[in-house]
């Protein structure tokens, strides 16, 4: 096991990510080093890098055109895909889509470009604060972490009003299209998944004002690290919207959460990645978890993802629709969206701590989590399935806690 006692990670200077503008500029100097530093050791324990291969394949995918189809039949088949993959994954490949692969393709050579541009010319750009329209920064909350991540952002709020770099040439416009289509293909899976709820197509759209709702466009550059052993390009977490719609270029690296185990994500040819994030939880009060996940790195290239977040309105105070009310408890206290997302990318990227702040029964969780922990001497599966045993769960909720509880203690 490495720690910061291992020579191969202390030869390096230290470095830390509020001293530096990119961890890109570092590893193009260091490409031939075989070291990081240590304060971007953060996959401690072996355990942590553990990863169920053969749950890849099982990985819902999800046909658009089906959604969008004239025919109740096919309609109706596609919500109930979309239920299940809600249910039990929070996560899923969306294909048949319509966003031209151009745009894609564009989009992503773009984003590199973007990347590319020297310290000086994306000065302009550098985060200050949650509520700048434009930021890029590396890590992801420099300033509260202990241990940094592998990984360059740019962020742009990009609804309800338009803001973009104005370099590298053309960037603003494709990326314009792109969250336009992206907003579409999200309102309409919301549509699907809000149906699969037994509410009215509209009803999450209009309850949460998505068609004034907020959209972060991120693109993720994570260079070549010469320890991909030992650093994550992002730690575990769950997004902060209702939806997160993801592409990258050909190189792999994100995984999910699945009832415990991490599972390497291999998107179908054109496919879009879509993951369910914190407020589906709320609104669904619960029955849709956001699904946990995290950026692994690689030794020899660089990965880029470009994710957009597709949100309530943030003035609207989010929670567990009403109707839903009628015949369940509401897990969720309500808080502004504005709120809870200010909460969420100001802090470190812990899990899904953040929910913590929202949920209403804490309790169930600790007792959860007081199960996991006696049961734990062994790791992987098995103690999710203990607990699953003791407490009679649903599978997916257990692997979720199960997930969080890796993120924080292991
Ligand atoms: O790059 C990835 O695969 C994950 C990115 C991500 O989770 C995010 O930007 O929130
Ligand atoms: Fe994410």
């Amino acid at each position: 096991m490495a720690s910061s006692a291992d020579p191969v990670v202390n030869n390096f200077p230290s470095i830390r990510a509020t001293d530096i503008c990119s961890i890109k500029a570092v590893a193009d100097e260091s490409a031939k080093l075989s070291a990081i530093p240590a304060t971007y050791n953060s996959l401690t324990d072996p355990r942590q890098r553990q990863v169920s291969d053969e749950l890849t394949a099982q990985i819902p995918v999800i046909d658009f055109s089906l959604l969008l189809s004239d025919d109740p039949q096919l309609h109706a088949k596609a919500v109930q895909h979309l239920a299940k993959a809600c249910e039990e994954w929070g996560f899923f490949m969306v294909i048949n889509h319509g966003i031209p692969v151009s745009l894609i393709d564009d989009v992503i050579s773009l984003s590199q470009k973007f990347h590319n541009l020297s310290d000086e010319d994306k000065a302009e750009f550098t985060d200050k604060g949650v509520s700048t329209p434009i930021r890029c920064g590396t890590s992801f909350s420099p300033k509260s972490e202990d241990v940094h991540y592998w990984r360059d952002y740019l962020k742009v709020i990009t609804h309800p009003h338009w803001a973009f770099p104005h370099k590298p040439q053309g960037f603003n416009d494709e990326a314009k299209e792109y969250c336009r289509e992206t907003r579409k293909v999200a309102r309409k899976l919301l549509e699907g998944i809000s149906e699969s709820l037994d509410l009215e197509p509209e009803a999450i759209a209009k309850a949460t004002g998505f068609d004034t709702g907020h959209q972060v466009f991120i693109a993720n550059l994570y260079p070549p690290c010469p320890r991909p052993e030992l650093a994550l390009g992002m730690p575990p977490h769950s997004d902060h919207g209702f939806l997160a719609l993801l592409i990258q270029n050909d190189i792999g690296g994100l995984q999910i959460s699945h009832k415990g185990n991490w599972v390497n994500v291999e998107p179908l040819p054109n496919s879009i990645l879509v993951n369910t994030a914190d407020q589906l939880e709320v609104a669904s009060n619960g029955k849709y978890r956001s699904v946990l996940h995290r950026a692994v790195v690689n030794k020899k290239e660089t990965r880029i993802s470009v994710v957009t977040v597709n949100g309530p309105d943030l003035e609207k105070e989010v929670r567990p629709m009403p109707e839903l009310m009628e015949r369940e408890e509401a897990v969720f206290r309500g808080m502004k969206f504005k709120e809870y997302y200010e909460l969420q990318q100001k802090n470190r990227l812990d899990g899904k701590t953040c929910m913590d702040h929202i949920r209403t029964k804490p309790r169930e969780q600790r007792v959860l989590l007081g199960h996991l922990k006696a049961s734990c001497s062994v790791y992987g599966n098995e103690p999710s399935l203990t607990v699953i045993e003791k407490t009679n769960l649903n599978p997916a909720a257990v692997g979720d806690i199960v997930g969080t509880w890796i993120s924080e203690s292991w």
